[in-house]
């Protein structure tokens, strides 16, 4: 499946047992080797009565995390297509808390993706205090950067053009920079206006994607925290648009773009 060019192995865990080690998970994600995708989804029953499902994400590198937007919208198009849910929308419990994902009426789908954290022990982010802005030290230079997490982290840029932004050079950097101890999306936000941005995100335990959809949710709020930005934004990836909505202070973040079945299969793992 892809959400705007982010593609995922999806699994129905739930009628068939689906215990995958890192090494599995990398097998299935390489693009010569295995099927290919930026992360790998397990669609499970709850283990909250709060709950409809239980959401799983691995990234390409095997480690599994706590969120992945673009998966969240996939997922809501697998229970139905599947018809394990008739429901219009439904909760989804995940290693950062319940979601919701709602089918839209010309098949997109919005997902309220909870309230962003600035407080950088939630990110977690190594600060001495929370501000708007951090300057973080690479090896040749110094960026500036916002940091949060919309349950996964998130460090976010301003760059003057996306198309020229040092992505895979500053990307692998800041992805592993020792002042975000479990790493961090990176994310490349040229502002157009007021309500349009284009991103490149430079993903956590995966490389460049086409989109990221949480990487989206953290750039608008960025941009909106430093008023930059309206409360909705269109956001333009590589591999697609995604629309995000954000009234600020402690209210959640919404995300609608599409979700697409491209191939089902089988594959033997041994
Ligand atoms: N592509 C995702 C994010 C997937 C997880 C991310 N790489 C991480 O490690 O946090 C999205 O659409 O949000």
């Amino acid at each position: 499946m892809h959400g705007a060019g982010n593609d995922f192995v999806v699994f129905d865990a739930i009628h068939q047992q689906v215990e995958l080690n890192a090494e599995q998970v990398r097998f299935i994600a390489d693009r010569h080797f295995g099927v290919g995708c930026d992360q790998l989804l397990l669609v499970e029953r709850p283990t909250r009565k709060d709950a409809d499902f239980r959401y799983r994400i691995f990234n390409a590198d095997g480690g599994e995390v706590e969120q992945c937007g673009n998966g969240a919208r996939c997922f809501m198009r697998f229970v139905h297509d599947k018809g394990l849910s008739q429901e219009g929308e439904i909760r989804v419990e995940t290693a950062s808390g319940i979601i919701r994902p709602r089918l839209e009426v010309d098949g997109q789908v919005t997902v309220n993706m909870g309230e962003p954290r600035f407080d950088p022990d939630q990110i977690p982010f190594i600060a001495s205090k929370q501000a708007l802005t951090y300057e973080l030290v690479l090896e040749d230079e110094v960026v500036e950067i916002s940091a949060l997490s919309m349950g996964n982290p998130h460090a976010i840029q301003y760059v003057e053009d996306i198309e020229t932004a040092a992505v895979a050079r500053q990307g692998a950097q800041i992805e592993a920079h020792p002042g975000f101890p479990n790493k961090v999306n990176a994310g490349f936000m040229q502002i157009v206006d007021r309500q349009n941005i284009r991103l490149r995100v430079y993903e956590r335990g995966a490389g460049e994607t086409l989109s990221c959809g949480t990487g989206a949710c953290a750039a608008v709020v960025a941009g909106i925290s430093r008023d930059l930005l309206d409360p909705t934004v269109q956001v333009a990836t590589r591999g697609g648009v995604l629309t995000i909505h954000w009234a600020g202070g402690g209210m959640p973040v919404w995300m609608t773009g599409p979700a697409e079945n491209v191939f089902e299969g089988e594959i033997d793992l041994g």
